[in-house]
């Protein structure tokens, strides 16, 4: 896909942002688990809370082929800042574009889309994560209210956001049509952050174990009808996985270009190793494989753009993209030899950031099994 001369301005000035404040604090959040919230407010600034929310709304109205550039840059400088930024954008605001009534977009999408407000999207639970429609937290209705319980796992930014998307039955006996959406403002008593998971990577970005104990919120947070919730939630998936394979992308991309640079630098038996051909080949091949992966994740995005469903296309450019990452920042480290094992060179923080996009927002098993369905 070629891009559009807009595409190629929004990509470098989220390429230059991300390579001033981002690239060189990395290594420092990483080891000091420091949550990004000057910088986050100046991406705000450039639109990427909420690029594909039209301007009407509070968002950059761009579209999802600018999302998956915003996303590569932003991860290539940072891989949790690139999550914090994707589940907001997806599913948090797609689902409230899709979804929200008037009043709802109002009220939440437009801070949300400015970056006034921080999102989270809150689906797993500690037994369930592939198996989302097992989930279990309940929202009994009680007069004008409904009434939260429940345990939330894994949720990006359940600390540090704002308002949180929540999943909760609310017939059980209607199995995956008893399940209903929820606006929750993490203010709102009885929204408890139980605690922050010990990660291997992406320390920038927080992962909260969620309580629900009697939150009580307001009927009129309700998002779509009731009984819709599960259907939401795996819409709001579908742009979500485009925006993880972008991350993954980026992440790939930034431990090759480590490589390349030290491959250049660093010399053995007497000449630079980018000059053995086995170290060329290998960034060959780790160049060609992060284009495909690009160009799947643009195929994907462009189709979501055209209004199109793209559900197969977002699961094979997710699936592609967070599996061809993890082997190409391998295959830096590599290049690296011993630096590349130890924390003086990024690689060894990338890699360590680049696993999760095989697991969260749809493990690969699950984008092959959606694959599969399609075929
Ligand atoms: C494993 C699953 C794929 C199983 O899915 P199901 O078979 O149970 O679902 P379906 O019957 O296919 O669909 C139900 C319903 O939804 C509609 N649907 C599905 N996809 C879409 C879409 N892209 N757009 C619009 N509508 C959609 C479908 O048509 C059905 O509607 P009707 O009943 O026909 O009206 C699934 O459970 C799955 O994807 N599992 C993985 C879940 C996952 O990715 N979890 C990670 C979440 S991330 C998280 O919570 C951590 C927090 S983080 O910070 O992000």
């Amino acid at each position: 896909m070629i891009l559009s001369q807009e595409h190629d301005m929004i990509r470098d000035a989220l390429r230059a942002f991300a390579q001033e404040r981002l690239a060189p604090n990395a290594a420092r959040w990483d080891k000091e688990h420091h949550f990004p919230k000057e910088e986050l407010q100046e991406l705000a600034a450039l639109g990427a809370f909420g690029v594909a929310v039209p301007e009407a709304l509070g968002g950059a109205g761009m579209d999802y082929v600018s999302l998956a550039l915003v996303l590569e840059e932003i991860a290539a400088g940072d891989g949790g800042t690139s999550t914090i930024i994707s589940v907001n954008n997806c599913p948090v605001c797609s689902i409230a574009m899709m979804y929200a009534n008037d009043r709802q977009k109002e009220q939440w999408l437009r801070p949300l889309a400015q970056g006034a407000m921080l999102g989270a999207f809150c689906l797993t639970e500690p037994h369930t994560g592939s198996d989302a429609a097992a989930l279990r937290t309940t929202a009994a209705r009680d007069g004008d209210d409904y009434v939260i319980n429940g345990v939330k796992q894994f949720i990006t930014s359940g600390k540090y956001a704002d308002m949180a998307i929540v999943l909760a039955v609310t017939d059980k006996a209607a199995g995956k049509k008893g399940i209903s959406a929820f606006w929750v403002p993490t203010s709102t008593p009885g929204y408890v952050v139980a605690g922050l998971e010990q990660k291997m990577g992406q320390h920038s970005s927080d992962t909260a174990q969620i309580l629900f104990e009697n939150c009580r919120i307001p009927a009129e947070n309700l998002i779509g009808a009731e009984g819709q919730g599960y259907k939401i939630a795996l819409s709001g998936l579908e742009g979500g996985r485009i925006g993880i394979a972008a991350q993954a992308v980026g992440m790939a991309r930034a431990a090759y270009e480590a490589a390349l640079s030290y491959a250049r630098d660093r010399e053995s038996f007497g000449k630079p190793i980018f000059e053995h051909q086995a170290v060329q080949f290998r960034l060959a091949d780790m160049a060609t494989q992060i284009e495909a992966a690009r160009q799947l994740i643009r195929h994907a995005a462009s189709m979501k753009d055209a209004g199109l469903p793209c559900l197969k296309e977002a699961a094979m450019a997710k699936l592609f993209a967070s599996e061809m990452a993890e082997r190409v920042c391998s295959d830096a480290i590599q290049v690296h030899g011993g630096y590349g094992y130890v924390s003086d060179f990024p690689v060894e923080r990338i890699y360590r950031d680049v696993r999760v996009c095989q697991i969260y927002e749809g493990t690969s098993d699950i984008q092959k099994l959606l694959i599969a369905r399609a075929l």
